[in-house]
């Protein structure tokens, strides 16, 4: 079962056509990478996805609803790249405060915490923590209310290895259970952690891959080189 459908997407932003016909599915129960450099166009769609984005025009549809939907507030989890979470609330509090807008309680807020690693700085003000556990917070957050699908915007950034291979392990272990993950992240290393890729280039799909097949596309183990190898292919078919 594919858990969002993207059709013919169009999204301008000022005077720019960021994405200009984007059209791909996301299989449910998976963590599919969204990876590009910078600028082209990941936290864009991703906005799409959630329902804050305009877009000119496209489908965008997310467990069987219009994108944006009400009844998919709660379904739907959105991680950004700032952290959202109340610098004068400590961790805790935050992870509380927002398992009670979910009807949750401080047993799912601890849990939550636990996740991703917190549970040490449970205590500590979001104003002192460090960018990384900021971050973090900002996920516990959202995963408090256990979302359907989940969206996260470069959720590893400035995390040391170790937490980055735990984080990831925890995206795994959310699929496993059901959920739907849309990851992004513009360091390639990362790509090889997912089931499945999509590529954007300048709002371009790329490629719609897994690992697997882009390793065997670009006949290359290294999925960086990989990568190249079917960009340059597609620029010389262009050409
Ligand atoms: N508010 C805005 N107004 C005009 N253009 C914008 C706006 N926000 C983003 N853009 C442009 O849209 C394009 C895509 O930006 P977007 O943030 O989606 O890329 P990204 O792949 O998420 O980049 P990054 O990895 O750096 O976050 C960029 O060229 C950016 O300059």
């Amino acid at each position: 079962m594919d858990a969002v459908t993207v059709t013919d997407l169009v999204v301008d932003r000022g005077r720019r056509r960021v994405l200009p016909g984007l059209s791909f599915t996301v299989p449910a129960g998976q963590v599919t990478g969204l990876l590009g450099p910078s600028g082209s166009g990941k936290t864009t769609l991703m906005r799409a996805l959630v329902g804050v984005q305009q877009v000119r025009s496209g489908r965008v549809t997310v467990l069987g609803r219009p994108a944006g939907s009400p009844d998919l507030r709660r379904r739907v989890g959105y991680v950004t790249q700032a952290p959202s979470v109340y610098a004068d609330l400590t961790v805790r509090e935050n992870a509380r405060y927002f398992a009670s807008l979910y009807g949750m309680g401080a047993r799912e807020a601890d849990a939550a915490i636990a996740d991703v690693g917190l549970a040490g700085a449970a205590g500590q003000l979001v104003a002192d923590l460090s960018g990384g556990q900021r971050g973090r917070a900002s996920l516990a957050c959202a995963l408090v209310g256990s979302p359907e699908v989940l969206v996260l915007d470069e959720p590893t950034v400035g995390l040391d290895p170790v937490l980055r291979v735990e984080l990831w392990e925890r995206f795994h272990g959310l699929a496993a259970a059901g959920t739907t993950l849309i990851v992004s992240s513009h360091v390639m290393d990362e790509a090889g952690r997912c089931d499945r890729l999509l590529l954007l280039r300048d709002g371009e799909l790329i490629a719609d891959s897994t690992p697997a097949q882009l390793r065997a596309d670009g006949h290359s183990e290294d999925l960086e080189e990989a990568f190249l190898t079917v960009v340059r292919a597609r620029e010389e078919v262009a050409a």
